[in-house]
């Protein structure tokens, strides 16, 4: 039976998934890359910068030392940016179980390879069995999990006993965690949404309304589809919790850090300028530099991240870049798929 585990990253989504499982009653063991951060969550039980307002529960432990924090725990859950991803892996890798079972809840890719979470999991971690690893993904903001509102994630793995294993260790009367095997499908639905939560709030940012947003959440899902099958994952995966429920609660939330860095790049700001205010990891950014390169390279279709790469890194002005996504090509709106599901005319 677990009774300890260890989580990476005191950021918001990491203080709030280790607020869940301190509640459930594990010892739970916390990253923190401050001193300063540690010791206010070890001495009263808060976390301002990250989850203001919110009293977390005393059986969580903060320490800086990430050997501390890993030895002895067969269970290990990773929540830190994906810049930081790599790196935090290798220094953890001397202090790990063999035969502990690691999540991790990061949503992006490496910017320079763009390998996805697991990817660099299997890497660094070689000598593990890539069935150890799982995706924890979903609908999930940090700021309702900590306030217990009912939340679902999807704990995915390629390997069943592993994604059980995290779903048993989530379950709580305000969380509902689901399993699947679709790593690929998992990893690529929440980082790409964030893509999509940019665009949304550049166009409410620029003023333009509901239809605009439907809009760019329908057809930014038809190129995460687009790029996802292509890249190995099931299609299905994309209409579930981790594809199309986090792009809605992503693009439509004032929690959401990218749909409002997306809002103040509309209303005019400079990426540096919205960067530097936000003070928490906008990962949209970095996922639409990963995924432009990997569509570009690949040849795959992706007109609303193209334009949010203009706008975020060669000075295009939003409103071109909704200017010319409206007078694209004229296409059918199921194009690749029209022969596939037999959505063509008879005649
Ligand atoms: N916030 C949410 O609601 C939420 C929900 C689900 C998933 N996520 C994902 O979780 C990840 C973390 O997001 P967050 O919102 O908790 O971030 P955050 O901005 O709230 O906090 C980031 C944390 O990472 C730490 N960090 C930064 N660089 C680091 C490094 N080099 N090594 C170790 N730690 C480092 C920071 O000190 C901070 O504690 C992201 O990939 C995000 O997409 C976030
Ligand atoms: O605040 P965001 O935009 O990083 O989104 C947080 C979560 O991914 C929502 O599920």
């Amino acid at each position: 039976m677990v009774q300890q585990v260890a989580v990476i990253g005191a950021g918001s989504f990491g203080t709030a998934l280790a607020n869940v499982l301190a509640e459930k009653g594990y010892r739970v063991d916390l990253f923190a890359r401050r001193q300063d951060q540690a010791d206010e969550i070890n001495e009263h039980h808060t976390n301002k910068q990250y989850l203001p307002d919110v009293a977390l529960h005393e059986g969580i432990h903060a320490s800086v030392d990430i050997g501390q924090v890993v030895e002895g725990k067969k269970r290990v859950v990773i929540v830190t940016p994906s810049s930081a991803f790599r790196e935090t892996l290798k220094a953890m890798r001397p202090h790990l179980e063999q035969d502990a079972l690691l999540a991790h809840a990061t949503k992006g890719f490496d910017i320079d390879t763009g390998q996805r979470m697991t990817q660099l999991m299997e890497e660094v971690l070689a000598d593990f069995d890539p069935g150890q690893f799982a995706v924890i993904s979903g609908p999930s903001h940090a700021e309702e999990v900590s306030l217990r509102i009912p939340t679902t994630v999807v704990a995915a793995s390629r390997s069943q006993r592993t994604a059980e294993a995290f779903q048993d260790l989530l379950m709580a009367p305000y969380l509902r965690a689901y399993t699947s095997p679709d790593v690929i499908g998992t990893e690529i639905g929440g980082s790409l949404k964030n893509i999509i939560a940019l665009g949304a709030g550049i166009s409410d940012g620029l003023g333009f309304g509901d239809n605009t947003k439907a809009a760019l959440m329908t057809r930014g899902l038809s190129e995460i589809v687009r790029i996802g099958v292509s890249l190995g994952a099931s299609q299905m995966t994309f209409s579930g919790l981790t594809g199309l429920g986090d792009l809605i609660a992503t693009c439509t939330s004032l929690h959401s850090r990218n749909y409002r860095a997306g809002y103040a790049l509309g209303e005019g700001k400079s990426l540096s300028e919205v960067l530097a205010q936000m003070g928490m990891v906008v990962e949209g950014v970095r996922a639409t530099k990963a995924a432009y390169k990997i569509a570009r390279d690949q040849s795959i279709e992706m007109p609303i991240t193209f334009a949010l790469y203009g706008v975020l890194f060669e000075g295009k002005s939003p409103k071109t870049a909704v200017e010319e996504l409206m007078g694209r090509r004229r296409i059918h709106e199921m194009e690749e798929v029209a022969e596939a599901v037999s959505l063509r005319w008879e005649s």
